[in-house]
């Protein structure tokens, strides 16, 4: 027999493990419409994100903002914004033609940057912006929510709305279209081999010339890989119901029919039944920026290659890319704008 002084339990010694978490301050430039669904409100049950600072081009709004949601810091529109020690992260709401050159600022001042879709208003501005992230080892995610959760939220569409500006990077094809050549793409786990046939008809209800050149509708045929055919279609001037009715803008993504078995995540999935596709979004895009693997994550390519197919859908429906930002990145004097 052992012959113990003390019972063994008492040379067992606690483990106390404190986790620490660091957060991260967030910052939102543009106060935009969608950002208390995408930022504000997943934000107050998510225990790593701060919202640290709003900056906005109108003082009241900045202000008005800054006290609904929260934000201690204010900032007016300009780049100073963009160096802030105190932001880790900047989410950026903007009309989709500054998408490029403000999220080039963001990243040469060091920041991650949640970017709102679509990622810019070309391919090559896109691919530019992968680059310097990479560079800076600093994460950009495009943010296509509903890859986090299947889902899609809209609303209608008023003629001063940014979608309708070409300058702005506007379109049919560039707003719910966007979601629709992504899925066609995504659920064929393939890119496009071409453009078929595409359409568009362009939105003629005033004669502004910021409305030129904006299609109000579009439909194409894209050729996918293993003779899959993908139908991209999106409306966003869907009539009232009787005239006064508004109807949500109409998005459809169809492909020659395949067969798949669903999977279900193995154990138990991240997420709580009542989070948003922008709740999940923001989970995975702090998992990646604090190291840690997201349940789902949308790689750079996948932007690279849904702003390429939306470019080749405008080339082949002869209303052409939407314009190439003015920006020009400059490491050394934070890239001034060049007009050609
Ligand atoms: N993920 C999603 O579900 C959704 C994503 N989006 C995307 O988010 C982005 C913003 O959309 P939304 O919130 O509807 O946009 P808003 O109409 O609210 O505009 C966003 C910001 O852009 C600036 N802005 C507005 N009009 C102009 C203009 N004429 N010229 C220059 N700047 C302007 C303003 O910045 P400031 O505040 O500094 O004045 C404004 O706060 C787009 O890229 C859109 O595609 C939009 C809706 C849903
Ligand atoms: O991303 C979006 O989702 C919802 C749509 O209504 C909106 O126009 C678009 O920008």
């Amino acid at each position: 027999m052992f012959d113990f002084p003390f019972p063994p339990i008492l040379f067992l010694r606690a483990q106390v493990q404190v986790v620490t978490r660091m957060t991260l301050n967030f910052g939102c430039f543009g106060a935009a419409k969608i950002a208390p669904a995408a930022l504000v409100h997943p934000s107050r049950t998510h225990p790593e994100i701060v919202l640290c600072a709003i900056a906005a081009s109108d003082p009241h709004r900045v202000e008005d903002f800054a006290q609904r949601h929260g934000f201690q810091k204010r900032y007016g529109g300009d780049s100073a914004y963009q160096d802030d020690p105190d932001v880790d992260v900047i989410y950026k709401p903007l009309p989709n033609g500054l998408h490029f050159e403000w999220t080039m600022k963001a990243l040469q001042g060091g920041k991650h940057v949640l970017l709102e879709k679509p990622a810019t208003d070309t391919a090559d501005e896109a691919a530019q912006i992968y680059a310097l992230a990479a560079s800076k080892k600093l994460v950009v995610l495009e943010a296509f929510h509903y890859r986090f959760q299947p889902a899609i939220q809209r609303r209608t569409v008023k003629a001063d709305d940014i979608r309708w500006s070409y300058e702005l990077g506007g379109g049919s094809t560039m707003d719910p279209g966007s979601y629709a050549v992504n899925v066609v793409r995504y659920l064929s786990s393939s890119n496009p081999t071409a453009v078929l046939t595409a359409t568009a008809v362009p939105y003629t209800y005033t004669s502004l010339p910021q409305h030129q050149k904006v299609d109000k509708s579009f439909t194409a045929t894209l050729a996918l890989e293993n003779e899959i055919i993908g139908e991209p279609h999106s409306n966003l001037s869907v009539p009232k119901i009787f005239g006064i009715i508004p109807r949500i803008p109409k998005l459809t993504a169809t492909k020659s029919a395949t067969r798949e078995k669903a999977y279900s995540f193995k154990g138990a999935a991240k997420g709580e039944d009542w989070w948003t596709t922008y709740r999940y979004q923001m989970e995975a895009f702090v998992d990646k920026i604090q190291g840690r693997t997201p349940q789902t994550w949308l790689e750079p390519q996948d932007t690279i290659d849904n702003m390429k197919w939306i470019e080749a859908i405008y080339a082949k429906d002869g209303f052409g890319s939407r314009p190439h930002s003015q920006y020009v990145y400059h490491e050394e004097n934070r890239g001034e704008r060049e007009i050609d």
